[in-house]
């Protein structure tokens, strides 16, 4: 499924009216009886409900919803909030034939009473007033009437294509939108079904094809299993470990080695083959102690460039099929030079979590060095802040912008954690992942999530395919986690889940 902005659904519209000559009116009412039926089918019998309808188009569509409710048996008040002379033509058209099933009252500047009493009394409420046409700024009387709407917490409110008073584009809200139950969208999902905090106001969401038609592929798409399932098929009987890649996990500083454990541990749950643990000198004997499958090496501070127990030499000695640098690696004198040298010589993908994005972000010149690897970052909000030198509440307010900005400038897929991770392509194009559960908001949950991703990278899944399948995956092993209170779950219920569901999208 592909997600839309509004230039893009502006576009749509047009060349599905324009150049594939389906009337607008057509669209509006397929669009119209779409939500009528989505309320028809939570009411199935007749309610009262008051149609709140603005003056653009989205209000086209509360002309249609009112008729149709009306030809239910629907007590209906339709309320306008502007001047009935400013109708686009297509609203106009549907305006005419909805008077003839009901009155229509218009929002008078003198006073919202009327207005206020049948918001007292109805059951449903109808957003028509704004969708993907609205302005910044609420203007007057809808402000007013947002909060009134707000204040009603008996009535149910569907929203028309998107709740009042959010954008589209970016999921802020104008000072204040309207707290939708529901929220039947046309066409595409747009991003403030996915960013914060346009998300909480859209409430619960469908989709709803109304015959448009895409003349271009739009850059973002929401993630799913199509994208990625080819990649993910049973083993053959005659496999052997040496088919499913080796991966190195680089970290595990003092009283961080739990994040290598980790890593490691979900990389062996998702299939990889050989796992190697590298941790500073010292730390070795401990992990040797707490793993069973992953092999443990160490490195000192001093000598990592030269001689046969160095990372360099291993690096080159080893068939290493993916690399995973900075689950609990930890801050250290050198650290720029020796994240340098080590990306200055791994072929295979890489990936950067943790402290290897922070010594990226205090050295960004280190992106310049030659560099075969493909990079991937996995930042949370508040490392991709401090990679763009910006605050996490810019990188929380401008998350589809700046992942897509920095994955193109700096040519790294950048997988931007959060409630719904945005991964992001250094070609522009950009995935938006639905799944996911707050049980996963915990220490050792990123560890697992590095971890898949570089198992699938060294398995020799594409690193798209990879990237997009471990996001999703560890959404959902989040949710199939959760089977008591969600604040109580553990990172190994994660990793345990993580079989049942990758047993689910195999073919
Ligand atoms: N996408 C589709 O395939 C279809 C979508 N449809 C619906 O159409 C809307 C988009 O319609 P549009 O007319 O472009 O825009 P809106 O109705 O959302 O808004 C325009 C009107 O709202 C006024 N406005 C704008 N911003 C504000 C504000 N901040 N405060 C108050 N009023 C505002 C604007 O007035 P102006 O004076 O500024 O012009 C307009 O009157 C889409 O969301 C779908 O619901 C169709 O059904 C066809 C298919
Ligand atoms: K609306």
């Amino acid at each position: 499924m592909y997600l839309c902005t509004t230039e893009e659904m502006r576009e749509l519209d047009r060349y599905t009216i324009e150049t594939i000559g389906i009337p607008g009116t057509v669209l509006m009412e397929r669009a119209g009886l779409a939500v009528t039926q989505a309320i028809l089918s939570r009411f199935p019998l007749p309610k009262r409900a008051i149609v709140l309808i603005g003056t653009g188009n989205n209000g086209g569509d509360g002309w249609v919803i009112a008729r149709h409710l009306c030809q239910s048996g629907w007590e209906v008040k339709a309320w306008l909030l502007g001047d009935p002379s400013k109708l686009p033509a297509d609203a106009r058209c549907f305006y005419d034939a909805y008077r003839h099933f009901g009155s229509v009252s218009v929002l008078s500047a003198q006073g919202m009473d009327g207005l206020e009493s049948d918001l007292e009394d109805t059951e449903v409420i109808v957003d028509a007033l704004l969708g993907t046409g609205a302005k910044d700024g609420l203007r007057f009387p809808i402000d007013q009437v947002v909060q009134k709407v707000n204040q009603c917490h008996r009535a149910w409110t569907i929203a028309v294509d998107l709740p009042t008073g959010v954008n589209a584009d970016t999921g802020k809200v104008m000072d204040q939108a309207i707290y939708a139950d529901y929220t039947v969208t046309f066409a595409y999902p747009k991003w403030a079904f996915y960013l914060y905090p346009g998300a909480d106001y859209v409430g619960d969401w469908d989709v709803v094809e109304i015959g448009t038609v895409l003349p271009v592929t739009p850059k973002v798409q929401v993630n799913r299993p199509s994208l990625w399932d080819k990649a993910l098929c049973h083993r053959s009987p005659w496999s052997h470990k040496g088919r499913f890649g080796h991966l190195l996990v680089i970290g595990g500083a003092d009283g961080m080695l739990g994040a290598v454990r980790m890593a490691g541990a979900a990389a062996y749950r998702c299939g990889t083959g050989k796992v190697t643990l590298t941790v500073p000198q010292g730390n070795e004997q401990s992990l040797k102690g707490a793993v069973m499958q992953e092999m443990v090496w160490s490195w000192s501070g001093d000598d990592y460039f030269a001689d046969e127990s160095s990372l360099s030499y291993r690096l080159r000695s080893e068939q290493f099929s993916a690399v995973v640098i900075g689950p609990g690696l930890g801050r250290f004198p050198g650290e720029e030079k020796w994240l340098g040298h080590l990306l200055e010589q791994i072929e295979h993908p890489v990936i950067l979590d943790a402290d290897a994005i922070n010594i990226l972000a205090d050295h960004p010149h280190l992106l310049d060095l030659k560099i075969a690897a493909p990079l991937i970052c996995t930042p949370h909000p508040g490392e991709m802040a401090r990679l763009l030198r910006t605050t996490t509440q810019d990188v929380e307010q401008r998350r589809n912008e700046v992942a897509r900005e920095y994955a193109m400038s700096t040519g790294m897929v950048v997988v931007l954690k959060g409630r719904f991770t945005i991964i992001a392509f250094p070609d522009g194009r950009q995935v938006v992942n639905p799944s996911g559960h707050p049980a996963l908001a915990k220490a050792g949950s990123g560890d697992v999530l590095t971890g898949m991703i570089g198992a699938w990278l060294a398995q020799g899944v594409s690193i798209e395919e990879a990237v997009l399948m471990a996001v999703y995956l560890h959404g959902k092993a989040g949710e199939h986690s959760v089977t008591s209170a969600e604040q109580s779950v553990s990172v190994d219920e994660i990793l345990a889940a993580l079989g049942p569901v990758i047993q689910q999208y195999s073919f």
